[in-house]
Protein backbone atom coordinates (compact mmCIF):
# COMPACT_ATOMS: atom_id res chain seq x y z
CA UNK A 1 0.00 0.00 0.00
CA UNK A 2 1.01 3.61 -0.55
CA UNK A 3 3.30 5.13 2.10
CA UNK A 4 1.90 7.57 4.63
CA UNK A 5 3.05 11.17 5.02
CA UNK A 6 4.83 10.36 8.31
CA UNK A 7 6.70 7.53 6.55
CA UNK A 8 7.76 9.91 3.76
CA UNK A 9 8.83 12.40 6.44
CA UNK A 10 11.01 9.73 8.09
CA UNK A 11 12.74 9.07 4.75
CA UNK A 12 13.46 12.79 4.44
CA UNK A 13 14.98 12.83 7.95
CA UNK A 14 17.20 9.82 7.17
CA UNK A 15 18.27 11.45 3.88
CA UNK A 16 18.81 15.05 5.00
CA UNK A 17 19.45 14.79 8.75
CA UNK A 18 22.62 13.88 10.64
CA UNK A 19 22.30 10.86 12.95
CA UNK A 20 22.53 11.86 16.61
CA UNK A 21 21.96 15.55 15.86
CA UNK A 22 18.52 16.73 17.07
CA UNK A 23 18.85 20.19 15.46
CA UNK A 24 19.42 18.58 12.04
CA UNK A 25 16.34 16.36 12.52
CA UNK A 26 14.22 19.42 13.39
CA UNK A 27 15.58 21.28 10.33
CA UNK A 28 15.05 18.30 8.02
CA UNK A 29 11.40 18.01 9.08
CA UNK A 30 10.79 21.76 8.73
CA UNK A 31 12.42 21.68 5.26
CA UNK A 32 10.26 18.69 4.23
CA UNK A 33 7.11 20.51 5.40
CA UNK A 34 8.02 23.78 3.67
CA UNK A 35 9.22 22.28 0.36
CA UNK A 36 7.65 18.85 -0.02
CA UNK A 37 4.50 18.18 2.02
CA UNK A 38 2.81 20.25 4.72
CA UNK A 39 2.41 18.24 7.93
CA UNK A 40 0.86 19.06 11.31
CA UNK A 41 4.08 19.37 13.33
CA UNK A 42 4.12 22.32 15.76
CA UNK A 43 6.71 23.82 13.40
CA UNK A 44 9.59 26.26 13.80
CA UNK A 45 7.77 29.45 14.86
CA UNK A 46 5.56 27.86 17.55
CA UNK A 47 8.41 25.42 18.23
CA UNK A 48 10.61 28.29 19.36
CA UNK A 49 7.91 29.36 21.83
CA UNK A 50 7.66 25.72 23.01
CA UNK A 51 11.45 25.71 23.48
CA UNK A 52 11.36 28.88 25.59
CA UNK A 53 8.58 27.60 27.86
CA UNK A 54 10.33 24.21 28.36
CA UNK A 55 13.60 26.00 29.13
CA UNK A 56 11.84 28.32 31.60
CA UNK A 57 10.04 25.46 33.40
CA UNK A 58 13.05 23.08 33.27
CA UNK A 59 10.67 20.20 34.12
CA UNK A 60 11.54 16.92 35.83
CA UNK A 61 8.29 15.22 34.76
CA UNK A 62 6.97 15.81 31.23
CA UNK A 63 3.97 14.48 29.28
CA UNK A 64 3.10 15.02 25.59
CA UNK A 65 -0.32 14.12 24.16
CA UNK A 66 -0.19 13.25 20.45
CA UNK A 67 3.33 12.25 19.40
CA UNK A 68 2.47 12.16 15.68
CA UNK A 69 5.96 11.98 14.05
CA UNK A 70 7.94 13.00 17.12
CA UNK A 71 8.90 16.51 15.99
CA UNK A 72 7.84 18.23 19.22
CA UNK A 73 9.08 15.21 21.17
CA UNK A 74 12.57 15.87 19.76
CA UNK A 75 12.24 19.62 20.41
CA UNK A 76 11.34 19.01 24.08
CA UNK A 77 13.66 16.05 24.80
CA UNK A 78 16.76 17.88 23.49
CA UNK A 79 16.23 20.55 26.17
CA UNK A 80 15.68 18.28 29.20
CA UNK A 81 18.22 18.00 32.02
CA UNK A 82 20.32 14.79 32.09
CA UNK A 83 18.34 11.89 33.56
CA UNK A 84 14.97 13.51 32.82
CA UNK A 85 12.62 11.57 30.55
CA UNK A 86 9.46 12.66 28.75
CA UNK A 87 6.44 10.42 28.31
CA UNK A 88 4.62 10.82 24.97
CA UNK A 89 1.31 9.18 24.04
CA UNK A 90 0.34 8.08 20.52
CA UNK A 91 -2.49 5.73 19.61
CA UNK A 92 -1.83 5.28 15.87
CA UNK A 93 0.71 2.42 15.56
CA UNK A 94 1.99 3.57 12.14
CA UNK A 95 2.68 7.08 13.49
CA UNK A 96 4.21 5.61 16.67
CA UNK A 97 6.59 3.46 14.59
CA UNK A 98 7.71 6.50 12.58
CA UNK A 99 8.11 8.61 15.73
CA UNK A 100 10.28 5.96 17.41
CA UNK A 101 12.62 5.99 14.41
CA UNK A 102 12.77 9.80 14.21
CA UNK A 103 13.43 10.06 17.96
CA UNK A 104 16.13 7.37 17.70
CA UNK A 105 17.70 9.05 14.64
CA UNK A 106 18.01 12.21 16.77
CA UNK A 107 19.77 10.10 19.44
CA UNK A 108 17.13 10.91 22.06
CA UNK A 109 15.62 7.44 22.63
CA UNK A 110 17.00 7.32 26.20
CA UNK A 111 15.13 10.53 27.09
CA UNK A 112 11.76 9.46 25.70
CA UNK A 113 9.13 6.90 26.74
CA UNK A 114 6.68 6.54 23.83
CA UNK A 115 3.52 4.75 24.98
CA UNK A 116 1.10 3.45 22.35
CA UNK A 117 -2.46 4.04 23.43
CA UNK A 118 -5.14 6.63 24.03
CA UNK A 119 -4.67 9.49 26.50
CA UNK A 120 -8.10 8.71 28.00
CA UNK A 121 -6.94 5.23 28.92
CA UNK A 122 -3.32 6.06 29.80
CA UNK A 123 -3.60 9.23 31.91
CA UNK A 124 -5.25 7.31 34.79
CA UNK A 125 -2.38 4.80 34.62
CA UNK A 126 0.47 7.31 34.91
CA UNK A 127 0.98 6.88 38.66
CA UNK A 128 0.96 3.08 38.72
CA UNK A 129 2.80 2.45 35.44
CA UNK A 130 5.42 5.20 35.56
CA UNK A 131 5.60 6.20 39.21
CA UNK A 132 4.54 9.74 38.38
CA UNK A 133 3.16 11.84 41.25
CA UNK A 134 2.49 15.04 39.29
CA UNK A 135 3.60 16.52 35.96
CA UNK A 136 5.69 19.68 35.84
CA UNK A 137 4.99 20.24 32.13
CA UNK A 138 2.31 18.93 29.72
CA UNK A 139 2.18 19.63 25.96
CA UNK A 140 -1.25 19.13 24.39
CA UNK A 141 -1.24 18.55 20.62
CA UNK A 142 -3.64 15.65 20.02
CA UNK A 143 -7.30 15.69 18.84
CA UNK A 144 -8.51 19.18 19.62
CA UNK A 145 -11.85 18.08 21.10
CA UNK A 146 -9.92 15.99 23.65
CA UNK A 147 -7.99 18.85 25.29
CA UNK A 148 -10.83 19.71 27.71
CA UNK A 149 -11.76 16.16 28.78
CA UNK A 150 -8.09 15.35 29.28
CA UNK A 151 -7.28 18.40 31.42
CA UNK A 152 -10.26 17.44 33.62
CA UNK A 153 -8.82 13.93 33.79
CA UNK A 154 -5.49 15.35 34.97
CA UNK A 155 -7.35 17.13 37.79
CA UNK A 156 -9.38 14.07 38.75
CA UNK A 157 -6.26 11.86 38.82
CA UNK A 158 -4.35 14.35 40.98
CA UNK A 159 -1.62 14.71 38.36
CA UNK A 160 -1.31 18.50 38.67
CA UNK A 161 0.42 20.45 41.42
CA UNK A 162 0.65 24.15 42.20
CA UNK A 163 2.78 25.47 39.33
CA UNK A 164 2.20 22.67 36.80
CA UNK A 165 2.40 24.17 33.30
CA UNK A 166 0.13 23.08 30.45
CA UNK A 167 0.99 24.31 26.95
CA UNK A 168 -1.65 23.77 24.26
CA UNK A 169 -1.06 23.95 20.50
CA UNK A 170 -3.68 25.09 17.95
CA UNK A 171 -5.93 27.07 20.25
CA UNK A 172 -6.92 29.26 17.24
CA UNK A 173 -6.45 26.91 14.25
CA UNK A 174 -8.02 24.34 14.16
CA UNK A 175 -9.11 25.81 17.50
CA UNK A 176 -10.01 24.48 20.93
CA UNK A 177 -12.84 26.82 22.03
CA UNK A 178 -14.17 24.79 24.96
CA UNK A 179 -10.64 24.23 26.35
CA UNK A 180 -9.80 27.94 26.02
CA UNK A 181 -13.03 28.97 27.72
CA UNK A 182 -12.28 26.57 30.57
CA UNK A 183 -8.67 27.52 31.32
CA UNK A 184 -9.33 31.26 30.84
CA UNK A 185 -12.35 31.34 33.16
CA UNK A 186 -11.37 28.79 35.78
CA UNK A 187 -9.99 30.32 39.02
CA UNK A 188 -7.66 27.30 39.20
CA UNK A 189 -5.55 28.39 36.20
CA UNK A 190 -3.53 31.43 35.20
CA UNK A 191 -3.58 31.48 31.38
CA UNK A 192 -1.53 33.35 28.77
CA UNK A 193 -1.85 33.36 24.99
CA UNK A 194 1.27 33.33 22.75
CA UNK A 195 0.28 34.54 19.26
CA UNK A 196 1.97 32.92 16.28
CA UNK A 197 0.91 31.23 13.03
CA UNK A 198 -0.21 27.80 11.91
CA UNK A 199 2.94 25.82 11.17
CA UNK A 200 4.54 26.67 7.81
CA UNK A 201 1.72 29.12 6.90
CA UNK A 202 0.60 32.73 7.46
CA UNK A 203 -2.67 31.63 9.06
CA UNK A 204 -3.19 32.91 12.62
CA UNK A 205 -2.67 30.36 15.40
CA UNK A 206 -1.03 30.32 18.81
CA UNK A 207 -0.20 28.50 22.01
CA UNK A 208 -1.99 28.83 25.34
CA UNK A 209 0.10 28.43 28.48
CA UNK A 210 -1.93 27.61 31.59
CA UNK A 211 -0.41 27.36 35.08
CA UNK A 212 -2.34 25.26 37.61
CA UNK A 213 -2.80 27.25 40.83
CA UNK A 214 -3.59 24.26 43.07
C1 LIG B 1 -7.52 11.32 22.07
N1 LIG B 1 -6.33 10.78 22.62
C2 LIG B 1 -5.21 10.49 21.93
N2 LIG B 1 -4.30 9.68 22.51
C3 LIG B 1 -3.16 9.38 21.85
N3 LIG B 1 -2.85 9.83 20.61
C4 LIG B 1 -3.75 10.63 20.01
C5 LIG B 1 -4.95 11.00 20.64
N4 LIG B 1 -5.64 11.83 19.79
C6 LIG B 1 -4.88 11.96 18.68
N5 LIG B 1 -3.75 11.24 18.81
C7 LIG B 1 -2.66 11.17 17.84
O1 LIG B 1 -2.07 12.48 17.84
C8 LIG B 1 -1.97 12.96 16.47
C9 LIG B 1 -3.09 13.90 16.18
C10 LIG B 1 -2.93 15.21 16.29
C11 LIG B 1 -4.10 16.12 16.02
N6 LIG B 1 -3.59 17.39 15.52
C12 LIG B 1 -4.31 18.07 14.64
O2 LIG B 1 -5.42 17.70 14.27
C13 LIG B 1 -3.71 19.30 14.08
C14 LIG B 1 -4.29 19.83 12.93
C15 LIG B 1 -3.76 20.98 12.32
C16 LIG B 1 -4.39 21.52 11.12
C17 LIG B 1 -4.59 22.89 10.97
C18 LIG B 1 -5.19 23.41 9.82
C19 LIG B 1 -5.58 22.55 8.80
F1 LIG B 1 -6.15 23.02 7.68
C20 LIG B 1 -5.40 21.17 8.94
C21 LIG B 1 -4.82 20.66 10.09
C22 LIG B 1 -2.63 21.61 12.87
C23 LIG B 1 -2.05 21.06 14.04
O3 LIG B 1 -0.96 21.63 14.60
C24 LIG B 1 -2.58 19.92 14.65
O4 LIG B 1 -2.00 19.47 15.80
C25 LIG B 1 -2.08 11.70 15.61
O5 LIG B 1 -0.82 11.09 15.52
C26 LIG B 1 -3.06 10.85 16.42
O6 LIG B 1 -2.90 9.47 16.16
MG1 LIG C 1 -0.64 20.96 16.56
Amino acid sequence: TRSTRPQRMLKAVQKNGTKGNPESVISAIDYFCKHSEWAMNVGDEKGSILDSVVTEVNPSTVLELGTYCGYSTVRIARLLSPGTKLITLEFNPVNAAVARQIIAYAGLQDKVILVEGSSGDLIPQMKERFGIMTFDFIFLDHWKDRYLPDIKLFEECGLLRKGSVLLADNVICPGTPEYLEYVRNSPRYESKYYPAHLEYTKVEDGLEKSVFLG
